[in-house]
């Protein structure tokens, strides 16, 4: 039985009836990654939601998503909230969106530790002053009295990252997770995710623009075209052999843009000096 199992996934816009998804069944094995790559718009994102049943109201998904051997699709909405954070968590493209603005960064955690752990407030600043320390942001106390605002997009990114160290889900689902950042703090993030990944040896779905990413953190792949997967495999099947045109267009362009950085950082294409 495989961690995550996706059966016949299939999300239609009941407002204008087009379909997102078309009959989507993939799964992801425990201790895994699973990376989702694809053009914009290809259903990445609405892929997550979907597992994560976070759709707005007027968007409808069939189809069975079994989790460590339970129905997600049959939960109640109560235990489904159970279920978030705790064994499923996402950390998203935009680190403040997930968190409210209004509110110190502290007290949204605490709020999520207390109702997962029941921590007091003393446990709950030790466990995530470690896990903050952990992805080198220092001086955690003085973060969690910072309003989501006033910290960068990449500090956020690592809060999110650090509160999944002290959950420490069965998957996490990262949509996205470095391309709002610039490329120091990309870096960083990917460096934290894959010390996430061997610290807590559960699985991943990673959403990712980013093939040097991908290539860094996945054991598979999934391709999406349209809503529909166009191609699976393992990552260095798909990286050295891909099947399909549209796959070996995605990994050709990103050969042909790693080399346009190669040659800049080498000052190959002759950039002139004024
Ligand atoms: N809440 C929604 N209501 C209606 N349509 C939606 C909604 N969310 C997404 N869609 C549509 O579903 C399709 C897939 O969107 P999705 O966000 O999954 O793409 P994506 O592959 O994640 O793209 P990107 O790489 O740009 O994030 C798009 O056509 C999008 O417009």
């Amino acid at each position: 039985m495989h961690l995550l199992e996706v059966q016949h996934l299939h999300v239609t816009d009941r407002h204008t009836g087009s379909v997102l998804l078309r009959d989507s069944s993939f799964h992801v094995k425990q201790g895994s990654c699973l990376a989702i790559v694809g053009e914009s718009g290809s259903g990445k994102s609405v892929t997550c939601k979907s597992i994560m049943r976070l759709h707005k109201a007027w968007i409808r998904q069939t189809g069975e998503i079994w989790f460590k051997g339970e129905e997600l699709s049959a939960l109640p909405e109560r235990q489904m909230r159970k279920k978030r954070g705790k064994q499923l968590a996402m950390i998203l493209q935009h680190g403040m969106r997930a968190f409210d603005p209004t509110c110190v960064i502290g007290v949204q955690i605490g709020e999520t530790l207390k109702e997962h752990y029941g921590w007091s407030r003393a446990e709950i600043e030790a466990n995530m002053s470690l896990a903050m320390m952990s992805v080198r942001l220092n001086n955690p106390v003085e973060l969690m009295n910072k309003y989501p605002h006033q910290l960068s997009g990449g500090m956020l990114q690592r809060v999110m990252i650090a509160l999944a160290f002290v959950l420490e889900p069965d998957l996490i689902i990262a949509d996205e997770p470095t391309t709002a950042l610039d490329t120091i703090a990309q870096f960083e993030v990917v460096e934290q995710l894959i010390a996430l990944r061997e610290r807590m040896n559960g699985a991943m779905i990673l959403v990712s623009h980013d093939l040097g990413i991908v290539r860094r953190l996945a054991d598979d792949i999934i391709v999406m075209k349209d809503g529909e997967i166009v191609e699976r495999g393992s990552a260095n099947v798909i990286f050295s052999a891909a099947q399909h045109a549209y796959t070996q267009r995605l990994v050709e362009a990103n050969r042909a843009l790693n080399g346009h950085f190669e040659r800049l950082k080498g000052g190959g294409l002759g950039l002139v000096e004024h």
